[in-house]
């Protein structure tokens, strides 16, 4: 049986491709227009919020920019929001989430630059916004967004790199060109395994979910959005330093912890937790970067969501539910 979900996911090459040829000098206008900024802020929620970690810590393991990811009511409750030379990037695929547009309109009467990621090119934000970019993938109805993930992600990475000009942006900016034929290609090569992984584990209620650097956003959105709304499982993300500050007390024999590893200087703490685990005998289920994609590790976030899009998928299958649809929030409305 084939869930709405299955077609928004097939849809993923196709909008990375899309947004990439219709909004691609758009973004490098931006990065051009903020080059200066002393400060640059990345507020979303839920899923967008996300992409913020992500697109924050893989810009960071290679630039000295002053980056802060925040909430949409965080930034609009947080005291001091440093004016002048600031940016605010939103990522919203609705442009219409309550949280997201308040920090927008704070943003706007403190006369900061806005620039708004946005799936819906009628939305408030994308009217309300000094500069928009929109990410093409037609509608997405799954709660936990998965082209829209992608989408938005790819236009922070570009945005982020492209205000640079050395080898390592060069060759990011290269590499993103090439995610649309390597998503493809996972969502082909990835299904059928990932269905008998989420097959041997749909008996489990928890998840942890643990990631370093550029993988902690995947890993809080595999938690928020994936396991929580899409599979309605519990879940709990950390990041791997965290592991021996809670979750080490926690872990037991039979207990599932997912590991996403990349081999970032971090990961060195991903592998001490999975070997503490091991010797504990927890169910732990992971997932190497080096095992789907020869892409510049920074780029796992795009290129892990796929298998754990269809682990999530399957999961959600074989405890008869429907992986997109949702019980109490709504997808957020239009
Ligand atoms: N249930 C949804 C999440 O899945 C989504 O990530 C979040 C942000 O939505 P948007 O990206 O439209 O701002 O809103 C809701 O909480």
């Amino acid at each position: 049986m084939k869930y709405r979900m299955y077609k928004e996911l097939m849809e993923q090459p196709e909008s990375l491709k899309r947004t990439l040829k219709a909004e691609g000098d758009r973004m490098s206008q931006i990065s051009n227009d903020i080059a200066d900024c002393r400060r640059i802020y990345l507020v979303g929620c839920g899923s967008s919020l996300s992409t913020c970690y992500s697109a924050r810590d893989a810009v960071a393991m290679n630039y000295e920019l002053n980056i802060d990811v925040m909430t949409g009511y965080e930034f609009y409750y947080h005291r001091k929001i440093e004016e002048g030379d600031s940016v605010v990037i939103f990522t919203s695929q609705s442009g219409e989430t309550a949280d997201t547009l308040a920090a927008l309109r704070r943003a706007t009467d403190l006369g900061l630059k806005t620039v708004t990621i946005t799936n819906e090119p009628e939305s408030t934000m994308a009217s309300e916004s000094r500069s928009t970019i929109i990410t093409r993938c037609g509608r997405e109805e799954a709660i936990l967004g998965t082209k829209t993930y992608m989408t938005q992600l790819l236009a922070l990475y570009m945005i982020l790199f492209g205000m640079h000009t050395d080898e390592v942006s060069d060759g990011m900016l290269s590499e993103l060109e090439e995610l649309p034929d390597e998503i493809g290609r996972l969502l082909s090569d990835t299904e059928d395994d990932c269905r008998g992984l989420a097959e041997e584990h749909a008996g489990e209620d928890i998840f942890y979910c643990m990631g370093s650097g550029p993988n902690y956003g995947l890993a809080y959105k595999l938690a928020m959005t994936m396991l929580m709304e899409g599979a309605l499982k519990h879940a709990c993300p950390l990041y791997s330093g965290e592991f021996r500050h809670g979750l080490i007390e926690r872990v037991e024999k039979g207990v599932p912890v997912i590991f996403l590893e990349s081999g970032f200087p971090g990961d060195e703490l991903t592998e001490r937790a999975l070997r503490f685990c091991e010797s504990l005998e927890t169910r732990n289920i992971v997932f190497r970067m080096s095992d789907y994609s020869d892409l510049n590790s920074l780029l796992s976030p795009f290129v892990l969501a796929v298998p754990l899009e269809w682990f999530v998928y399957y999961l959600a299958h074989f405890n008869g539910e429907d992986p997109g649809s949702t019980r109490h929030i709504g997808k957020v409305r239009y």
